[in-house]
């Protein structure tokens, strides 16, 4: 039998490679790999670009600077109710202002830009960013940051909280009994020089504020004042326009260059149109404050460099200032000249008429507001009696209907169109506006003529530099021959800036952009077409330039004057005809300084008041008024006069009704 063999195992075969059965078939890789990689590459490229894009629209509305606080919008949104009426404290030209109360019990004002988008809030409020975080001094208010929603378009700047608002509110509108004692006002009118010798002579760059009025001046628990609002303010960096001139960078005035360079002014990078900016270049230093009288300047940081740190620097705005306005403006000539005034390309602003106009609608409204309601046709609403709550609410209401009201007017102007809706829309005051054109432009018609058989283009207010005493009296001789020929307009157009009443103005006097302006609290504000408020700014920066410590000097003189009399540089008591030369609050000072009776200009309110200081602010005042800008005291000497640490002043030559010596001062100057 045979035997059965075991089969023999066969060994398996070697395992084949995994693709055995791929083997065969060769899909070809290319085709699926190359589109792949592809689009990975274009959806990472497109992220890229987002991200980029997302970027830099955060820059154009953010600085990117790790030295702000950055606060969450949604946390002010919810600490100011939502933005309700009833924590709304006022309402200015960036927009309004808002009370806000942090969890942690901490009180901020919120100033709320509300015009997203708009070029001009934007640059205010990155001016005011880059310059008010750089300052610290118990004379200015502090600016705890900003928060900004990109989805919503808005921009807050968060401030600290001054219960007792603004020097307009509680002087002139409200009139607070707190203020009717000599001593604070006396006191207000110290910290404010402060404050100005503060910037001017503390800081290096000087920083020139551009917009001192009642509003821009805060109020603490105490009345202590502090001054406000640096939208406006400039820093006088000298150097730093002696670079460009010799760059020969000439600008075209184009607005959308002014925005590139705004937008890049906040690059991260600093790279672009801003390289020729060092950081150092555009910091604030805060000087030391040992020097200061009474140590006015208080930063822990004294002597380091405080502003804008890392990149964001000072935006275009901040350094425009300096020589090229401060020494050179008129050489420039209108391209050369700071952005500010290159808002006149946007819509022709420059035509005088409109910006006329509307100071002229301003000043009736200033009347309006003081005199007796009965006298007006049009009355207000009834309601405005009601509560003091729904009287402020109204006011606001009615402050943006106005506002809004004159937006259309000016975008819809032509002259046609102007003259058939003023006919139509003829309002009680406008009787005044009218008169008031007529004989404007009459005088300016007259002026010109003038002028022109002269040395043509020499600024009447830059003769009185060089001009001495015989002029002086020349002036005065020729003033009493016509006093009686005075037209009515002359009282009320004397100490306006000198722009109105010498009719100088030009394209870049009154308007810039001339797009809604809008009056604010403060009178005719220079957001967005004025550069300073109407009867506060200085001559020679309303007339186009020059723009030097001194202009704030001048402003500073109004706000005195305002703070002794208790009332607008510009406004009717009573009757019009019995009132009408104090109509003028700067010319009537004058003309009291000329009579030897300068105490009448006193607000009879004032209690325990101290006789010698209210002449001694009333003096200072009228040599702030002088109109050659170098005949006006420095801040730091007005601080020395108002202290006592230096000698009180003398009246300026022109208003002495008997010879300087005579002037009823004690010296104040303290024994050393
Ligand atoms: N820090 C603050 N604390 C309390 N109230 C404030 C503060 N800042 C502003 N206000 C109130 O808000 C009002 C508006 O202020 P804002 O500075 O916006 O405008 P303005 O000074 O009136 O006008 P402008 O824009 O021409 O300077 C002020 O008059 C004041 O009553």
């Amino acid at each position: 039998m045979p035997s059965r063999l075991t089969p023999i195992p066969i060994p398996s075969p070697l395992p084949e490679p995994l693709n055995h059965h791929h083997g065969h078939h060769h899909i070809p890789l290319l085709p699926i790999v190359l589109p792949a990689t592809l689009t990975l590459l274009v959806i990472l490229f497109l992220t890229l670009l987002l991200l980029l894009q997302r970027k830099l629209s955060r820059n154009r509305t953010t600085p990117s600077d790790d030295h702000q606080r950055r606060f969450s919008y949604t946390l002010l949104r919810r600490s100011a109710s939502s933005f309700s009426s009833s924590t709304l404290l006022g309402h200015g030209g960036f927009g309004a202002v808002y009370k806000a109360t942090l969890p942690s019990g901490q009180c901020l004002a919120l100033k709320v830009m509300d015009s997203p988008g708009s070029l001009q809030g934007e640059r205010e409020f990155h001016n005011e960013l880059s310059i008010a975080s750089a300052l610290s001094s118990p004379h200015i208010l502090s600016l705890h940051g900003f928060s900004s929603d990109r989805r919503r378009r808005k921009l807050v700047l968060v401030y600290e909280y001054m219960p007792n608002r603004s020097l307009q509110d509680a002087l002139l509108d409200n009139k607070c009994v707190e203020l009717m004692e000599w001593q604070k006002r006396f006191d207000i009118a110290i910290d404010i020089a402060k404050g100005l010798a503060y910037l001017h002579h503390f800081c290096d760059p000087p920083v020139i504020h551009g917009d001192v009025k009642p509003s821009n001046i805060l109020l603490d628990a105490d009345f202590k004042a502090k001054i406000g609002d640096f939208g406006l303010a400039r820093l006088k960096t000298e150097d730093l326009v002696e670079k460009r001139e010799v760059e020969g960078g000439e600008d075209n005035g184009s607005i959308l260059e002014e925005t590139e360079s705004v937008t890049i002014g906040f690059d991260e990078g600093g790279a672009g149109v801003v390289a020729d900016r060092s950081p150092e270049s555009c910091v604030v230093r805060i000087l030391d404050s040992e020097a200061s009288p009474e140590n006015m300047a208080v930063s822990p940081e004294v002597g380091i460099d405080k502003a804008s740190a890392s990149d964001g620097c000072f935006d275009k705005m901040s350094l425009d200032s300096g020589k090229d306005l401060i020494g050179n403006g008129r050489k420039n000539g209108g391209s050369r000249r700071d952005w500010w005034w290159k808002q006149d390309i946007n819509g022709g602003g420059s035509e005088s008429g409109r910006v006329k106009d509307y100071v002229m609608e301003w000043i009736g409204s200033e009347i309006k507001k003081e005199r007796p309601k009965s006298e007006w046709i049009a009355s207000p609403s009834s309601a405005e009696n009601d509560g003091l709550g729904s009287k402020v609410e109204l006011k606001q209401k009615q402050k943006q209907k106005k506002q809004r009201k004159r937006l259309d007017w000016w975008a819809s102007l032509d002259e046609e169109r102007m003259a058939k809706r003023k006919e139509k829309t003829r309002k009680p005051r406008e009787w005044w506006k009218e008169e008031f054109c007529e004989e404007l432009s009459k005088k300016t018609k007259k002026k010109k003529r003038a002028l022109g058989s002269t040395s043509g283009r020499e600024l009447w207010w830059q003769k009185d530099d060089d001009d001495d005493e015989d002029v002086v009296r020349q002036e005065r001789k020729k003033k009493r021959k016509n006093k009686n020929s005075r037209g009515s307009i002359d009282w009320w157009m004397d100490g306006l800036s000198g722009e109105l009443r010498n009719g100088r103005r030009n394209s870049q006097d009154w308007t810039n952009g001339g797009g809604g302006d809008i009056p604010k609290s403060g009178g005719i504000s220079s957001t967005p077409s004025m550069r300073g408020t109407v009867c506060y700014i200085a001559p020679e920066y309303g007339g186009g330039g020059l723009l030097s410590e001194k202009c704030d000097v001048y402003s500073f003189g109004v706000l005195l004057l305002v703070i002794v009399s208790g009332r607008r540089p510009l406004q009717v008591t009573a009757s019009p005809m019995s009132e009408f030369e104090r109509a003028n609050l700067i010319s009537w000072a004058r003309q009291l300084a000329r009579n030897g009776k300068l105490l009448d200009l006193v607000d009879s309110s004032i209690h325990s008041l101290e006789k010698e200081q209210a002449l001694l602010c009333i003096t200072i005042a009228l040599l702030c008024l002088q109109k050659s800008p170098s005949k006006r005291p420095t801040t730091k000497d007005i601080v020395g006069m108002l202290t006592g640490e230096a000698e009180p002043p003398h009246l300026p030559f022109e208003f002495s009704p008997s010879p300087p010596s005579s002037f009823p001062f004690k010296s104040r100057k303290k024994a050393r």
